[in-house]
């Protein structure tokens, strides 16, 4: 296991195997969920996508919950077809908006529109159905330091990182992507009263061990927003 001196901010579980892991955040956000229901009519998710995720939609979507007051949302989506095999509604609909989870609210951000920045005002409208701030956010990271769409290498990456912003979701194009991004923004993503950090991987532990180490730029690595406000990882090798 890693031997890492961890900031205060941060609370790490790692485990052996990466369905160990999935289930101990499923069962880990379930059980937040259920806490959320338990003082309010309703709750609300946002999920990221990309690989790592798929064993976790898997356990979560069983959990016994009354799903039905559930909102679920992404964290970002990629500006493609739902029918492409990059799109994240299309994952949470095949691995996770199943079971027990079909009856949840599914807030996508994808629209019918040619272009991200053509689409994101359907998008805020959309979002603004949820009741903000989340209660449960599960947020992946690249190795480069991104987490939802939140790029460096963004053109808007400073706007979309700017507390007094008034959007909820941004579009960005990142240099170093095939598509354009939709991504919940600083602002959005903030505020959630649970977040966790899912990662798999040696690669991405030494990504967190760079973040961590220089706390500073945020903008050079957006996780580290997260790493300062507070997150539980989740981490198998
Ligand atoms: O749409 C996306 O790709 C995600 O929201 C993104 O932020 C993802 O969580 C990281 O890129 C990690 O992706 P992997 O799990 O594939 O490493």
């Amino acid at each position: 296991m890693p031997d890492i001196d961890w900031p205060a901010t941060v609370q790490p579980v790692l485990g052996e195997s990466a369905d160990e892991i999935a289930g101990q955040l499923a069962d880990a956000v379930a059980g937040q969920l259920e806490q959320a229901l338990a003082t309010r009519e309703r709750a609300s998710l946002a999920l990221s996508g990309g690989s790592t995720p798929k064993p976790f939609f898997e356990k979560l979507r069983d959990k016994p919950l009354d799903w039905s007051r559930v909102d679920v949302t992404l964290a970002d989506e990629r500006w493609v077809p739902l029918e492409s095999s990059d799109s994240n509604e299309r994952l949470l609909r095949e691995h996770f908006l199943q079971g027990g989870a079909v009856e949840a609210r599914f807030i996508g951000m994808k629209q019918e529109h040619e272009s991200a920045n053509a689409g994101q005002p359907l998008a805020e409208q959309a979002l603004s159905a949820l009741a903000w701030p989340l209660d449960v956010l599960v947020l992946g990271m690249g190795n480069d330091g991104h987490t939802a769409s939140l790029f460096p290498d963004a053109p808007e990456i400073d706007r979309a990182l700017d507390p007094s912003q008034p959007d909820r979701c941004m579009a960005l194009h990142p240099a170093s992507q095939p598509q354009a991004r939709l991504s919940l923004t600083r602002r959005a993503l903030e505020n959630a009263g649970w977040v966790a950090l899912h990662l798999k991987g040696e690669d991405k532990m030494d990504t967190l061990r760079a973040a961590m180490d220089d706390m500073k730029s945020v903008r050079e690595m957006p996780i580290r927003l997260f790493l300062g406000l507070g997150l539980n990882l989740f981490w198998s090798p």
